[in-house]
């Protein structure tokens, strides 16, 4: 289904100036120790408070005089940007010229209840220890903040209390049981017409459970987040909401779900970036943030990997090579195609078409440690091809660019020499990327002609070079590769939205 879009353009794309970049000798944290949630400086040595190096241009604005100044003219403010990923969640802080003032890292605590991981504790507690991470005296100027998260993640919670009312849904996860019903709602090759649809899920859980379902409401994984900070219950964006039905064209739920029972408790849907309300009183003095701070609505992981990229011209795409290979690609035409896995998201008045699929660094974080990466990666040849032809992935099920729920892994043979069998991998996920852009362009989408890199497998060179080869496209790593970068755009957004 193509179709191009007629939309008055919002402030969605941001023309940077390119040399926004992270303040130096200020507190620029590369990683978080979750354990003791101790802060590095880019010197990757803990840098003592007192030591740190004071910024030009002071400007006073913190009450304590032991707090470093903050280096923004009088009155300016700055947007907190949270992206909840599949491995681990980032802030990033900036100021309204996309300037870094601080950024952060924390990996999910494991919470397991005998063999099964209690996700929304997990995410709850991490939100609010990456809170703890802001340095206090910035904390005080944060204007707005937006969270991004995985894309389909679903909790169905109690629509008074927020709690939930069973455990999430994850984004790949496949609710295949709901998908036959799904499918007789549903104009042909839509895109809930993948099992590991939000509609999916959602249905998949109204058939399971028999208790009253009037108090409860679905929301995504980064709206619930969101809730936890503005109190109001409900609320998503268009782009989280694609995937149970909202039609971002419309700007509307479509009258074949809104007609079905469990229309009940679909959320409210707003733009990505839109004030919501402020933070809570009691979170907000807990926490150091000023009354006025507003919480916004967010996005999805790799969109805010894009909005990062700050890609903003068609045939631009960003691939997001994180735990899985999400790819988007900035088009004039709308394109759906869910026997592809094949999906558009509004952005403004064009569409980004993709789809995201279940390979990527998660197979490789099974088999090798990030050092071991580093350092096999240095022996590869990207100039050759590798022969071996692998399907990477971690468990039986893809999504795009062939939509099978009972595609199996092929990592087989392994070579004897691990840097051969690394090698394959990074080029057999390079041909699954390349696939992905190939069906675009069959299905009616612009022609892409430069790819931008995000994501943990944006830093590998090698892997970059392979890409390229395989690709024939120049492909790039973004100027901010981390989502939360594109989460603080959406913040920034909602704010100067808000004046
Ligand atoms: N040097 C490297 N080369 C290739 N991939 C890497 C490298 N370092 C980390 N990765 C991959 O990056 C992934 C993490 O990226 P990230 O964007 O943090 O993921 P997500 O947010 O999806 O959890 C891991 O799965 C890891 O395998
Ligand atoms: O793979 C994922 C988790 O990282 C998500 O599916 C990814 O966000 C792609 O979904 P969308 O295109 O809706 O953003």
């Amino acid at each position: 289904m193509m179709a191009s879009l007629h939309h008055p353009t919002s402030p969605f794309l941001f023309p940077w100036p390119s040399n926004a970049n992270n303040k130096h000798g200020f507190y620029i944290s590369r990683k978080a120790f979750p354990e003791s949630g101790l802060m590095y400086g880019a010197s990757s040595k803990p840098i003592p408070r007192a030591k740190r190096a004071r910024p030009r241009s002071m400007t006073t604005l913190c009450s304590k005089k032991e707090d470093p100044k903050v280096d923004l003219p009088v009155g300016e403010r700055l947007y907190l940007g949270l992206d909840f990923g599949t491995s681990g969640a980032r802030f990033a802080l900036i100021d309204k010229q996309g300037t870094i003032h601080a950024e952060g890292k924390r990996e999910y605590p494991l919470y397991l209840n005998e063999e099964t991981m209690d996700w929304a504790r997990s995410w709850k507690d991490t939100l609010f220890l990456l809170l703890e991470d802001v340095p206090y005296y910035l904390r005080e100027l944060t204007a707005s903040i937006s969270i991004d998260g995985t894309s389909a993640t679903t909790l169905i919670v109690n629509s008074t209390t927020g709690e939930p009312l069973w455990k999430p849904f994850l984004y790949n996860e496949s609710c295949s049981d709901a998908l036959p019903t799904v499918k007789s709602i549903a104009p042909e090759n839509h895109t809930v017409c993948s099992g590991s649809s939000t509609l999916c899920k959602l249905i998949s859980w109204w058939n399971q459970e028999d208790s009253d379902k009037k108090s409860a409401i679905l929301l995504h994984q980064a709206d619930w987040l969101l809730w936890l900070l503005h109190g109001k219950l409900g609320v998503s964006d268009y782009n989280n909401a694609l995937k149970v039905g909202y039609d971002p064209e419309l700007d509307a739920y479509p009258s074949w779900l809104l007609s079905q029972p469990y229309s009940q408790l679909l959320p409210s849907v707003k733009a990505p970036g839109t004030s919501i309300g402020h933070i809570k009183e009691d979170i907000g003095s807990q926490y150091g943030f000023p009354k006025d701070c507003l919480v916004c609505t967010g996005t999805t992981d790799s969109i805010a990997a894009f909005l990062a990229a700050r890609a903003t011209q068609p045939g631009k795409a960003v691939t997001s090579l994180g735990s899985t290979l999400a790819i988007k690609l900035l088009s004039t035409t709308r394109i759906e195609d869910a026997r592809f896995g094949v999906y558009s998201h509004r952005l403004d008045d064009k569409w980004l078409v993709g789809g995201a699929s279940n390979t990527g660094g998660a197979i490789l974080r099974q088999i090798f440690t990030d050092e071991q990466l580093v350092a096999l990666s240095e022996k590869i040849n990207p100039v050759e091809a590798s022969p071996l032809d692998y399907y990477p992935l971690q468990t039986v099920g893809e999504r795009f660019p062939v939509a099978d729920p009972k595609m199996a892994p092929r990592l087989q043979p392994r070579p004897e020499s691990d840097v051969e069998f690394l090698h394959g991998i990074f080029e057999s996920i390079a041909r699954i990327e390349a696939k992905g852009y190939s069906l675009l362009k069959e299905l009616g989408a612009t022609q892409v002609e430069e790819v931008f890199t995000a994501g943990g497998g944006a830093k590998n060179e090698k892997w970059t070079k392979i890409r390229e080869r395989v690709l024939g496209l120049p492909v790039s790593c973004a100027t901010q590769t981390e989502a939360a970068y594109g989460a603080a755009l959406l913040a920034l957004k909602g704010a100067q939205q808000n004046k």
